[in-house]
């Protein structure tokens, strides 16, 4: 594959900038906080100054930004990504946004002749330094036909989902389901101690039944010990929540358990959490 341009090296950037460049891909990468490419470097990327910069010298170029926010500036400010889009180079925004922000971006590309996938993942911290993300893409079927080599390398399944949008509420969904087993499963742990018993039985009980599931297996542990090293940031998982139950308002779809959960992160976040990893909170319940 040609070259491929990187923009945004935080905790999921760097982990997926990294495993392109280990397996072989050249790799030029930007982040709003440059210093945070020098680690990069060490890898073999290079480095561009600017979005701009990046989309002129690459043919594809991924972005990984926090939110929709940071996903539209990169694009349409100043020595942005629109600046040098044209026929013949490709824009994959992997971050997690709503489909009205992809949308956005999609006909801002391709009215310059650029083509577009959205294609957030699934898949935290350790499963992007593992190349194990589930990626959920919608948009231009060529240019995903075209990217499915580093696909191959970021992830352990990709999903072409059809229309810009589909990506982004597929993502959102998975992500409210998750948010909302994370606030049960705190309130369990809690139960459980407050009760008389050891919350690692229960972690040991879950991990045998049919709720067992990875995320409960590998943040239960810590969350007894009130350790969040942050994985995915409680601030991240509060705005797809946000997102998630706008989609919810525009379809009518009652989301009682969502938005319960939704003022969870909230109040975590107000307690200073966000930037902990989203388990933290559990620190709502257990003060
Ligand atoms: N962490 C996880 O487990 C997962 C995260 N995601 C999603 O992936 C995306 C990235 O997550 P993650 O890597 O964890 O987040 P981080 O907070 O670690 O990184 C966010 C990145 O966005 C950049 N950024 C923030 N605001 C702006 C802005 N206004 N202009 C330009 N750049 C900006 C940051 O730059 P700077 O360094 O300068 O702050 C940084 O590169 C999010 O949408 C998240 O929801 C999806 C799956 C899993
Ligand atoms: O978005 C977070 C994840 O773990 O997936």
């Amino acid at each position: 594959m040609e070259e491929i341009g990187f923009l945004g090296i935080g905790i999921m950037g760097r982990a997926m900038a990294v495993n392109l460049l280990r397996h072989g891909f050249k790799v030029t990468v930007w982040n709003r906080t440059l210093s945070r490419c020098d680690e990069l470097v060490q890898h073999g990327a290079s480095v561009g100054e600017t979005p701009a910069a990046v989309i002129k010298k690459c043919k594809y170029t991924i972005a990984m930004l926090s939110d929709p926010a940071a996903a539209l500036s990169v694009v349409f400010d100043k020595h942005g990504a629109l600046e040098h889009i044209c026929a013949g180079k490709g824009y994959i925004d992997m971050s997690t946004v709503d489909a009205d922000t992809s949308s956005q971006i999609s006909q801002a590309i391709t009215s310059k002749g650029g083509s577009f996938l959205e294609a957030p993942v699934s898949g935290s911290k350790k499963p992007a330094e593992d190349g194990q993300l589930v990626i959920l893409a919608a948009g231009d079927k060529d240019l995903y036909d075209q990217v499915v080599p580093a696909f191959d390398v970021l992830g352990k399944k990709s999903f072409f989902l059809g229309q810009i949008g589909n990506g982004a509420k597929m993502k959102l969904v998975v992500n409210m389901i998750m948010g909302s087993m994370m606030n049960a499963f705190s309130e369990g742990i809690v139960l459980a101690d407050k009760s008389g018993l050891d919350p690692h039985t229960l972690l040991d009980v879950l991990d045998l039944g049919a709720i067992a599931n990875p995320m409960f297996k590998m943040k239960g542990p810590a969350m007894i010990k009130n350790s969040y090293p942050p994985a995915f940031p409680l601030k991240h998982q509060q705005k797809d929540m946000r997102l998630a139950l706008a989609l919810g308002d525009e379809n009518a779809v009652p989301m009682p358990v969502a938005a319960a959960a939704n003022e969870a992160f909230k109040k975590a976040r107000s307690l200073g959490l966000g930037d902990h990893d989203f388990s933290a909170v559990f620190e709502t319940l257990s003060k």
